[in-house]
């Protein structure tokens, strides 16, 4: 009786082009899955981000920036973060497997991941010769945001884009990247965690497999230090907001957008996010 042995993870990495396994065509099609979701929901198209790279504010609008109430300035930028937030949830919901998931783990994925996954979409919109990011149609430094009066919580998230346009990752690695950020099974509150887990090993598994192609196998090691300073930045985007809110509860309350406080905030329940 021939002894009937199942694929291993072993064998998908050995497998030879000829006869590919099921596994290696179900981590293709993940693979392919999670390109096509990152290019239809990521927002700003390097090339256009780059096209307009050297389009800095003046000093007179820098000054203008300056002038505005730490209110204002920070229902700007926490519309521009509800913005790309929604993106974010697009690409979740694109990606196989994740609609699957019962509501309760797609919230608790999207509420964990989702600002992580905005700071690493940030590094696109990075120019890191003069330090600037692409912020209400042109390029900024840090000095844009004083108003907003958390220079510290800035300078990190400028660091951190820094850091990572150093690692010159294509968009097929930032897609990859960003949907593993999404889909960790790590997150509290996970009610069907083997399940996230299965999908979390696919992805895991198909980066591998395009960081081996492409020679970068260095990167992942890279890419796991940069979660773990992700975790930090958003714990301390957790704290600022609370202080925020403690100064202006109404401003939170009536101006900020609705997806926002229910991400951020943990007295509302998020419902309008997967509809
Ligand atoms: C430095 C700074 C403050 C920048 C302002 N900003 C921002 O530029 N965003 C959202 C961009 C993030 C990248 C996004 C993108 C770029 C390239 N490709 C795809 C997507 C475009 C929008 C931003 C970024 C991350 C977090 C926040 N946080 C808040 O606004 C906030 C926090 C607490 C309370 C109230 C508001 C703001």
């Amino acid at each position: 009786m021939k002894e009937i042995r199942l694929p291993s993870v072993v064998d998908f990495y050995i497998s030879s082009p000829e006869q590919p396994n099921t596994m290696e065509l179900e981590i293709n099609k993940l693979t392919a899955n999670i390109f096509k979701s990152h290019r239809e929901t990521c927002q700003f198209r390097v090339e256009e981000l780059q096209a307009l790279q050297w389009k800095q504010f003046t000093r007179e609008e820098v000054m203008v920036y300056q002038c505005k109430s730490i209110e204002e300035m920070w229902e700007r930028c926490a519309c521009r973060l509800t913005d790309a937030i929604q993106y974010v949830v697009e690409f979740a919901k694109r990606i196989d497997g994740f609609m699957e998931f019962c509501q309760n783990d797609q919230i608790v994925l999207l509420k964990a991941g989702s600002l992580e996954v905005v700071l690493v979409r940030m590094s696109r919109a990075f120019n890191q010769e003069n330090n600037t990011v692409f912020f209400e149609g042109k390029y900024a430094g840090t000095e844009i945001f004083k108003s907003l009066g958390c220079m510290d919580l800035v300078t990190s998230m400028f660091d951190f884009a820094k850091s990572l346009c150093t690692l010159h990752l294509s968009e097929e690695e930032v897609a990859l990247f960003t949907a593993l950020v999404l889909i960790n099974s790590e997150r509290q509150w996970l009610q069907e965690k083997a399940k996230v887990e299965r999908l979390h090993t696919h992805v895991d598994m198909a980066f591998k497999r395009i960081l081996l192609r492409n020679r970068r196998d260095g990167l992942l090691s890279k890419l796991f230090q940069k979660m773990a300073v992700l975790k930090l930045l958003c714990a301390q985007h957790i704290e600022k907001l609370r202080a925020f809110r403690q100064l202006y509860p109404l401003i939170v309350h009536s101006l900020f957008p609705p997806l926002y406080k229910e991400l951020f905030t943990c007295d509302t329940d998020l419902q309008t996010v997967i509809e």
